[in-house]
C-alpha cells in the first residue's frame, strides 16, 4: 500500500504516514441559523496534516491534506475494491464515449437545421470509406478536396488544419457533425488557409495548439445514484466526508466515469465556471424567473467542490495535476518553475512541473474545493483559481477515474429551491419570492470575458444532461 505525492518538489512517498498527530474528528455541517444551511469547507490547517475521521460509526478514514490554496485532500481508502470493481463494470456495460464538450453539444444544436447540399450527411456517409461514423485524415482529405487551397496543401499542413480549424473535440477525427459545420465557418477556413499554406509563417499560438494536442483526451460515462450506489453506501460516506447537508450531496450531479488508456490526459482547467452576474448556473437555470435576455447568457457550470476516485492503480502516468496548488500568484497562460517559462495547462509537457501532483492509487479519493467559503454568509465565495488542475498522459496501463461533482448555486434561496423541487418533485417551488441573481462582487470576473474552459455538459441527478440553450450563442462567439 503506498501512496505518492508530490508536493513543490518534495516527494512523499510510502506507506499512508502513520501519523504525527491524531486527531480524531467527525466533520458536522455548522448550523448557526436555525433552519438556514451553511456550507462547509474543512480546513487543510497544513499540507501534512492527518486527520482519523469517523464517518460511519466505529469506522476511521484517514485524510491528508497536500495541499492548503485551495485546500486538496487525500482520502487513501475512501471506496472498496468492490465498489471501484463494479463501478468500472457498469460504465463498460453501459458504454463509455469519446469525452463530449459543451462545444460539441452547441454543434449538435446548430448544425441540425443545416441542410447544405454538400455537407451533409449523404456526403459524410460516402466518404466514410471504413463505415465508422467518422471521417479520419485520409477520408477528409478526399471529402474536402473541392476546398479551395486544400489541393495542394502538404499533409501536414492539412492535419494542423483539421486539428486545429475544423476538429472541434480534437479527437483528430472528423464526426458528421463537425463535417455538417463546415459551411457554417466557410470564411474562417478560407482565410485561415490563406494565411496558412506555409508552415513557416505559422502563428506560433497555433503551433504551440498543435504540440499541446486536444484537451481532453478519453472516454467517459454518465451514471445515477440508484445504479451505482444503490444502498447509498458511498452518497452517505460523502455526505459524512464533506459534512456538507445531504440535500446538497443528493442534488448534485450523477457521477462521471472516466476511461483513459495511454497518450489519454486532461489539460488543466477549472471545474467550475466564474462567477458572472446574470449567467445562471446550469444546475438551476430553469428555477430563474423568466428572462427575456435570457438566451444572451449562456449558463455557468456551480461546482463547489469536486471528489475525485481512483478506479484503478495506473502503471505510469496519468497524475492528477494541480499546477497552481499553493502557489503565490495564479496565471493560467504562463507559469515560472525553476527558472523557466512554462505554460502550466499543458499538462503533456509539465505534468511534473505542477506544485501539486498525485499518483493514481485504486479507491483513493482526492478532494478539494473549486470556491472559497463565505464566512459571513456561511455560503459559496469566489472560484479560487488556484484550483486549476487536471489529467496528466498516461504513460502506461490505464487510468479509471469517477468524479463526483457537488453542485451549489451562489444564490441561496435559488439552490434551496432547487433542493425542494428535485426532492420532492414538485412544480409548486417552495419559495416564490422575486429571485434575480445576486449581484457580480467587484472582482476582475466582472471584466474578463466568460469563462472559455470546455467543459463537459452536466447531467442533473435526474439523469438530463443540463444543457443550456445559450450553447448556440456560444457558437457564434467562436465563429
Ligand atoms: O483525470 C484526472 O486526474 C483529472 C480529471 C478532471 O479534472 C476532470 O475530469 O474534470
Ligand atoms: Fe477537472
Amino acid at each position: 500500500e503506498t501512496i505518492t505525492v508530490t508536493t513543490n518538489g518534495e516527494t512523499i512517498e510510502g506507506s499512508p504516514q502513520p501519523a504525527v498527530e491524531h486527531v480524531e474528528e467527525v466533520i458536522t455541517p455548522i448550523v448557526t441559523d436555525p433552519g438556514r444551511m451553511r456550507l462547509v469547507q474543512i480546513d487543510p490547517v497544513e499540507v501534512g496534516h492527518i486527520r482519523r475521521i469517523e464517518i460511519e460509526p466505529g469506522h476511521f478514514y484517514e485524510m491528508k491534506t497536500v495541499a492548503v490554496n485551495p485546500p486538496v485532500f487525500l482520502i487513501p481508502d475512501f471506496l472498496t475494491l468492490e465498489e471501484c470493481e463494479r463501478i468500472k463494470s457498469l460504465a463498460q456495460e453501459k458504454g463509455l464515449e469519446k469525452s463530449r464538450t459543451v462545444l460539441r453539444h452547441s454543434v449538435d444544436q446548430a448544425v441540425d437545421t443545416n441542410l447544405d447540399p454538400y455537407f451533409n450527411k449523404d456526403t459524410f456517409t460516402k466518404f466514410d470509406e471504413d463505415g465508422n461514423q467518422f471521417l479520419n485524415i485520409a477520408e477528409a482529405r478526399k471529402a474536402l478536396t473541392y476546398v479551395e487551397g486544400i489541393g495542394n496543401m502538404s499533409d501536414q499542413a492539412f492535419t494542423y488544419f483539421i486539428d486545429i480549424v475544423v476538429d472541434l473535440d480534437s479527437d483528430r477525427f472528423l464526426s458528421d457533425l463537425e463535417f455538417r459545420r463546415i459551411p457554417l465557418i466557410m470564411t474562417k477556413i478560407s482565410e485561415w488557409i490563406a494565411n496558412h499554406q506555409d508552415l513557416e509563417k505559422w502563428d506560433p499560438d497555433d503551433l504551440a495548439r498543435m504540440k499541446k494536442g486536444p484537451d481532453r483526451l478519453s472516454h467517459q460515462v454518465w451514471m445515477k445514484r440508484p445504479v451505482y450506489d444503490e444502498s447509498k453506501n458511498i452518497t452517505n460516506r460523502l455526505i459524512g466526508l464533506t459534512g456538507l447537508h445531504p440535500d446538497i450531496i443528493n442534488t448534485s450531479e450523477e457521477l462521471q466515469v472516466v476511461h483513459y488508456t495511454p497518450g489519454g490526459h486532461y489539460h488543466a482547467h477549472h471545474d467550475s465556471t466564474n462567477f458572472i452576474a446574470d449567467r445562471p448556473c446550469s444546475h438551476t437555470a430553469h428555477l430563474y424567473p423568466p428572462d427575456p435576455t435570457r438566451h444572451l447568457h449562456s449558463a455557468r457550470i456551480c461546482r463547489y467542490m469536486t471528489v475525485l476516485y481512483y478506479l484503478a492503480d495506473t502503471e505510469e502516468g496519468g497524475e492528477t495535476a494541480f499546477p497552481a496548488a499553493d502557489n503565490e500568484t495564479f496565471s493560467e497562460s504562463t507559469m515560472v518553475k525553476d527558472n523557466k517559462t512554462i505554460e502550466p495547462s499543458n499538462l503533456s509537457m509539465h505534468c511534473k512541473d505542477a506544485n501539486l501532483y498525485v499518483r493514481p492509487k485504486k479507491r483513493m479519493a482526492v478532494m478539494w474545493y473549486n470556491h472559497f467559503f463565505d464566512h459571513n454568509t456561511g455560503w459559496m465565495g469566489d472560484r479560487n483559481l488556484f484550483a486549476f488542475h487536471g489529467g496528466c498522459d498516461v504513460i502506461k496501463g490505464e487510468k479509471w477515474i469517477a468524479n463526483n461533482w457537488i453542485n451549489v448555486d451562489n444564490n441561496y434561496e435559488i439552490q434551496m429551491k432547487f433542493h425542494y423541487e428535485s426532492l420532492h418533485k414538485t412544480d409548486e417551488p417552495v419559495i416564490n419570492t422575486d429571485i434575480t441573481p445576486k449581484a457580480a462582487e467587484t472582482t476582475e470576473d466582472q471584466k474578463s470575458p466568460p469563462d472559455e474552459t470546455e467543459q463537459e455538459t452536466p447531467h442533473n441527478a435526474a439523469g438530463e444532461s443540463i444543457k443550456s440553450e445559450e450553447n448556440v450563442v456560444q457558437l457564434k462567439q467562436e465563429l
